[in-house]
């Protein structure tokens, strides 16, 4: 077995984690002595036949405080429907799981496992514009019960930081698509840093080695194993084709091919184990590598794999090693003291928990120029289009149908160009997954910070698009008139952000969030009044879309804005006689009056206060609906 010597940092870190020892007496362990399960199965239904197929058979295990627990097979071998089974997740689409969780040898709720546990995701969800310290802060205010002091919580952070060797990152931001901040490396530790703030006792890792060379994987181990060490955690972490020198990080290995056991034991004895049931290691062989390839049934050409996958399989089953792990979950069944159902940690009040948020989304939204930024940038580019293109307008009838064009092509394009948002809020979202799936927030907090943290950002945009387009158009020149324009604006893309939060809770896949946007948005348009005149719009886009269209109230609030008040002049001269295209008691003097182009687009006055309200309804429905989708999406 050889071992490499670059970086198995952590224990170079040793000194720090001394000195840091009293002061972080918090993270200590002393509730767990042990986690176990057993029998545990999963069932699934099949997804070409639909009947019903094993992937997890009669799992059994056991780890003590303070050691390491690699669950490791080849591809598709069940590592993440143990990992998840033994989390209390959902172990894999419809599944059933059957068997014992135990903590300290009782069966314990999910509830339970929750309070005393962390899961870390392979797909981290750090929020690229924090910077390290944070990260952890948010992650502790999150986490802590509002009655831990801010002295206390930065002490917390500040010793993890310490003892994931990331000092000098402290103040680094986590790194954006446009702004490089932590490596690879880094990012994982602070995951996994981030995740140790709540103080949990036994800590699930979905490989936390993934996406990471060799020499980082084993940085990354070595800081865990020494943190489980000194703080007595149990550490459980699927692996996938680990080196040597990570693979001797593990105390404990669970082997693993098409969801059946291959072996259950100390790291140090499955050389041993293999070797008496007749697979020896070749010398100078990555024992991990060794293994995975023997039961990589992928790998079969000609159906010895499976054979001998199945004869490893079934030799466990009748394994000296096996019943020592019976035994040991047999003796703390015995030796349970009980006490573990009524476990439970303190957490921030429920009105924290959303300030914590809007605040964390008030340093994105300003440091991430991805979040509103480039959005900004768009919107004040298109007023400068805009403005300039639709350029001083004059009251008379030549110019009537361009101003109708601005109103429209303004208040639909603004609309449209909201699905630059769906990016961001996806990436607000996969973070809310895991800190939901961490019990550490709920959809309303979520949907209440996502909300407010909006509203300035589009309130922004709507006066700074104002300022430019509205002025240089020359459209009504009244203050109060400018501001309900600047109102009107504000409601139509708060009604198209809402639009995409809720469109993205229910498709939270990029493409497939950004395509229903745009159709919605199409849809929207062609139905909002201004295309096809609501007194021929058939009945089914009438009666069916348009009256919930929020773009039909922000394009009819808009029109009476400009058009409730004020005449035109027609086209000709008295002596050459005049051309009105829009009737009117005044056409005799070559004039018309704004509510007759009115009329013509069957748009009454007098209603912009009911427009509003129901505009902010329609709001409040994409919320409320956002919400739900959360919710049912749980
Ligand atoms: N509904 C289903 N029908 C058929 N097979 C399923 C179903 N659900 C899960 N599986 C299979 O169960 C197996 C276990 O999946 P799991 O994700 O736990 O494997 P893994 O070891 O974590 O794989 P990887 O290393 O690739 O992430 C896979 O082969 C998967 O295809």
């Amino acid at each position: 077995m050889t071992r490499t010597t670059s970086a198995p940092r952590a224990q170079d870190e040793g000194p720090d984690l001394e000195m840091n020892t009293v002061k972080s007496a918090h993270l200590a362990n002393d509730i767990v002595n042990s986690f176990g399960w057993a029998d545990l199965n999963v069932v699934v239904k099949d997804r070409k036949t639909s009947a019903p197929l094993s992937i997890l058979s009669n799992s059994s295990g056991f780890a003590r405080a303070g050691e390491m627990l690699a669950i490791m097979g080849p591809s598709g071998s069940g590592k993440t429907t143990l990992l998840n089974a033994l989390a209390h997740r959902v172990a894999a689409a419809g599944a059933t799981t059957t068997g014992d969780i135990l903590v300290n040898g009782q069966k314990v709720s999910l509830q339970t496992l929750r309070d005393l546990s962390s899961y870390v995701e392979q797909e981290d969800a750090l929020i690229g514009s924090l910077t390290v310290r944070e990260t952890m802060m948010f992650g502790a205010r999150l986490s802590l019960p509002s009655t831990t002091s801010k002295k206390e919580a930065f002490e917390r952070v500040d010793n993890l930081i310490a003892s994931f060797g990331l000092q000098s990152q402290a103040h680094t931001i986590v790194g954006t698509p446009i702004k490089k901040g932590l490596s690879g490396g880094q990012k994982k530790r602070l995951g996994i840093a981030s995740r140790l703030v709540t103080n949990p006792k036994i800590l699930f890792l979905d490989e936390p080695t993934s996406g990471l060379d060799s020499a980082l994987s084993l940085e990354v181990c070595s800081y865990i194993k020494n943190i489980a060490r000194k703080y007595k955690l149990v550490i459980v972490a699927s692996i996938h084709q680990p080196s040597s020198a990570t693979f001797q990080q593990f105390d404990h290995l669970c082997l693993m091919s098409g969801g059946r056991t291959c072996y259950f034991g100390p790291v140090s004895g499955a050389t041993r184990y293999f070797g008496r049931t007749g697979y020896p290691i070749p010398p100078e062989t990555n024992s991990a590598e060794f293994f995975l390839d023997l039961i990589n049934t992928d790998l079969d050409k000609n159906g010895e794999i499976v054979r001998r996958t199945d004869d490893i399989c079934k030799s466990w089953d009748t394994a000296e090693e096996r019943t020592l792990v019976s035994q040991a979950i047999l003796k703390s069944r015995e030796g349970s003291a009980g006490g573990m159902s009524h476990y439970a940690v303190d957490r921030p009040s429920r009105l924290m928990v959303p300030v914590v948020l809007l605040r964390r989304s008030w340093i994105k939204s300003y440091r991430d120029i991805m979040a509103y930024g480039i959005r900004i940038a768009m919107y004040l580019g298109l007023a400068i289009l805009m403005g300039t293109v639709f350029l001083r307008f004059q009251a008379e009838q030549k110019y009537v149908q361009p101003y109708i064009n601005a109103i429209f092509f303004g208040g639909a394009f603004m609309s449209f160009m909201a699905v630059a948002y769906v990016p961001a809020f996806l990436e607000d979202l996969s973070t809310f997954r895991q800190e939901r799936a961490n019990g550490l927030v709920g959809p309303l907090a979520f949907m209440i910070s996502n909300f407010i943290i909006g509203l300035p950002f589009l309130f922004v945009i709507a006066l700074l698009f104002s300022v430019v387009a509205y002025w240089l158009t020359n459209f009504r020149a009244d203050a109060s008139t400018f501001f309900m324009w600047v109102l009107w604006l504000f409601l139509d893309l708060l009604a198209a952000e809402s639009l995409v939060v809720f469109v993205s809770s229910i498709f939270n896949v990029f493409v497939v969030a950004l395509a229903v946007t745009a159709f919605a948005n199409g849809l929207w348009m062609c139905v909002d009044g201004f295309l096809v005149p609501m007194d021929i719009l058939n009945a089914f886009w009438k009666y069916v879309f348009h009256y919930i269209d929020y773009q039909a109230y922000v394009f009819q609030g808009m029109m009476v804005n400009q058009f409730q008040h004020g005449v035109y002049e027609c086209d000709g001269t008295s002596a050459a006689g005049y051309q009105c295209s829009y009737p009117s008691d005044i056409n005799g003097e070559g004039k018309f009056r704004g509510t007759d182009i009115l009329r013509q687009f069957s748009i009454t006055t007098g209603l912009q206060g009911t427009w509003v309200g129901i505009t902010i309804g329609i709001i409040a429905g994409y919320r409320i609906l956002a919400y739900l989708a959360l919710v049912l999406r749980k």
